[in-house]
């Protein structure tokens, strides 16, 4: 990865109008970010969060109310075309394929239509990393759902766009196919310097590849930040309790404290607490000692991706 930015998105609004009532409402309020080159950025929100109508307006489908996209240093609303040189767009899948050509024949044909000459010799190559080689002479329609997607990125890599646009990869791939796309995907940025802006639901693919990660929800971003950093902040901060509770009522006390998943088993209590600040941790020992309670184990929760998209989406 290196510090220049090669997606700078600023200020970005889009407003659609309701069908019915033709009144006007806020799909994307004011979203920036910017994306270095070789990183892979992840643009997270709940269906209807805002993602697509960020990705179509920064590949130029969509015509932004107001706000900035520059790609590669190119102004997309002045230099529309220059701009749009260095992106490639996969949306919904595996939609920029056309069904009765062979990958191979869609590479080319993809290329051309951007100016740029491609060989079979090179489109083959293309495939090689993909191990789509077998399926070069294929009609795509003849390709299971996870060669197509495969195939579709490999359309995106031959155009030689710098800026890939990823709008849910691994929909529908089985667990096989998501982690060999996963991997296809680290390489192409890190051995080959491709930026990589990806919408998805998968959060176990955000968990394995991403750099950094956006959260949308109702049109505005709520965190932008290096995900190694988002995974430690949750990982420092919620722990596992297990208290003894001699006959006690400890339900309510434990609430008040926010704790959560309460389970009791045994004469045991297991909980888990989000401690923000480690006074919050000291008070509830403190309490727990009063009320007679013996502390069993404290241990840091074991933090996944899903846990922090939640608390992010649930807390805007
Ligand atoms: N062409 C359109 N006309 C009117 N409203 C639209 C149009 N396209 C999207 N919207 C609305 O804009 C909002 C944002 O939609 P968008 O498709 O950008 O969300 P999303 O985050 O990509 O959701 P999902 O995860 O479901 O794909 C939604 O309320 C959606 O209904």
């Amino acid at each position: 990865m290196t510090d220049k930015k090669v997606l700078k998105v600023k200020n970005l609004v889009k407003t659609y109008k309701r069908r019915k009532t033709r009144e006007k409402f806020v799909a994307v309020d004011e979203v920036s970010f910017e994306i270095k080159q070789g990183e892979i950025f992840a643009l997270l929100g709940p269906n209807g969060a805002g993602k697509t109508t960020t990705i179509k307006s920064i590949c130029g489908l969509l015509l932004p109310d107001s706000g900035s996209i520059e790609i590669m240093g190119k102004n997309l609303l002045k230099r529309r075309r220059e701009a749009l040189k260095h992106i490639s767009a996969v949306l919904e899948g595996n939609r920029n394929l056309y069904w009765r050509m062979t990958p191979v024949e869609n590479m080319i044909y993809f290329s051309g239509i951007r100016g740029k000459k491609l060989t079979r010799e090179e489109a083959l190559k293309i495939l090689k990393k993909f191990n789509l080689e077998e399926k070069a002479n294929d009609l795509v329609q003849q390709l299971s759902r996870g060669m197509q997607q495969k195939s579709a990125v490999a359309v995106c890599l031959a155009t030689g766009a710098d800026i890939l646009l990823l709008d849910e990869p691994t929909l529908g791939l089985d667990v096989a196919s998501s982690i060999e796309l996963r991997s296809i995907l680290r390489n192409i940025t890190e051995k080959e310097g491709k930026t990589i802006l990806l919408s998805t639901h998968d959060m176990n693919l955000v968990e394995a590849i991403a750099d950094r990660v956006a959260i949308m929800s109702k049109g505005k971003i709520v965190v932008c930040e290096e995900k190694e950093k988002l995974m430690d902040m949750f990982r420092a901060r919620r722990y596992v309790l297990k208290v003894s509770n001699k006959g006690k009522e400890l339900e309510p006390h434990l609430k008040e404290f926010g704790a959560v998943d309460i389970k009791k088993e045994d004469g045991l209590f297991e909980f888990k607490i989000d401690l923000e600040n480690p006074q919050k941790l000291f008070d509830l020992m403190d309490a727990l000692k009063t009320m007679g309670t013996e502390i069993k184990s404290i241990e840091q929760d074991t933090v996944n991706f899903e846990k922090i998209f939640m608390k992010y989406v649930e807390q805007s």
